[in-house]
């Protein structure tokens, strides 16, 4: 049977309200004849405001998402890619039926005098929580201050505006899905600050057996952006980083079809760094993945990774 009511999962944050709007435009273009309807959830990782490494870490954003999807309170959730882990399969009877055209992949420096990350003052405070960034930031500019900072985007802008911090490194991708674009100093390039796996994607999950959606959202997908993905995730899957390790990389599909894979991992002090660049030829995604993975690994990056504590 064709679907003719699509209920869409959402954390209720600005920018997943986004998220699932674009959805929904996109799929009434496609098929102006299914409904849609958005049933909102809160996730263990929006209630808590301290280290995520205290709630098992990874899955905090995604848990009561998967969990309406399987109880069958909501058809279709939308996921930042880079929020749902890696190291383990998607929730037992779930399955991601297409990934939208990805948008912009990097970071960006929110900085309310407009300086850019090379003339901020030495102890400049940066709010983050990524080791990602953290880590980066350190061997760039090991001059500025990282300071811990939580909340969806809205509220660590909020925090920016009381003078909590100085500054912030978000999304360029998460700034334009809330319309905050006007705020950003610096768009940092994918060589000063790689981005994380998954970066600037929305993945569409479905229940397995559920053709109905599947087939209705599937049109959505972005062929070039499921092969960036599959590769970036498989990357992530061999090196099984955890909550703390400092994991970097992207793919990208060019225009003639070649698919290249960027990764890099990081000690948490940014003192040491691993890199790896491959072009996938003759291999699928998923093996240009496990090579560039096991590239770093012939670096050291198992020990390196297994070695942060978490
Ligand atoms: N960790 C939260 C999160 N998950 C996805 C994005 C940005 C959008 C994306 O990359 O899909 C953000 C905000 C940020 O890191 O600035």
């Amino acid at each position: 049977m064709a679907a003719e009511l699509i209920r869409i999962v959402s954390r209720s944050s600005p920018m997943a309200l986004a998220q699932v709007e674009r959805v929904r435009v996109e799929l009434a273009a496609l098929h102006p004849g299914i409904r849609t309807e958005v049933v909102p959830v809160t996730t263990s990782g929006d209630r808590w405001m301290g280290d995520l490494a205290a709630l098992g870490g990874k899955g905090a954003f995604t848990k009561e998402v998967d969990a309406a999807l399987l109880a069958g309170e909501a058809d279709l959730a939308v996921h930042c890619l880079k929020d749902v882990p890696a190291d383990r399969p998607l929730p037992a009877g779930t399955v991601f039926a297409a990934y939208l055209e990805r948008d912009d992949i990097r970071d960006a420096l929110v900085h309310p005098g407009g300086l850019t990350l090379d003339l901020l003052p030495a102890g400049t405070r940066i709010g983050t929580s990524s080791v990602r960034r953290i880590a980066q930031l350190a061997a760039s500019h090991p001059e500025l201050e990282c300071v811990p900072i939580r909340g969806n985007a809205n509220s660590r802008l909020a925090k920016l505006d009381a003078g909590e911090v100085d500054a912030l490194l978000l999304a360029v991708s998460g700034l334009e899905r809330i319309g905050q674009q006007d705020r950003i100093a610096e768009v940092l390039s994918v060589e000063a600050m790689c981005p994380p796996i998954g970066a600037g994607i929305l993945a569409l999950q479905c229940r397995e057996d559920d053709t109905a959606t599947i087939d209705a959202v599937s049109g959505l997908g972005h062929p070039g952006t499921w092969r960036e993905a599959a590769a970036e995730r498989m990357f992530l899957h061999v090196l099984q980083g955890h909550c703390n390790a400092p994991i970097a990389g992207y793919a990208k599909a060019e225009r003639d079809g070649r698919l290249s894979l960027r990764g890099r991992v990081f000690s948490p002090d940014g003192k040491r760094i691993m890199d790896a660049h491959e072009w996938a030829g003759s291999l699928s995604p998923e093996d240009l993945g496990t090579s560039c993975a096991l590239a770093l690994k012939r670096q050291g990056a198992a020990e390196l990774i297994s070695g942060i504590p978490h």
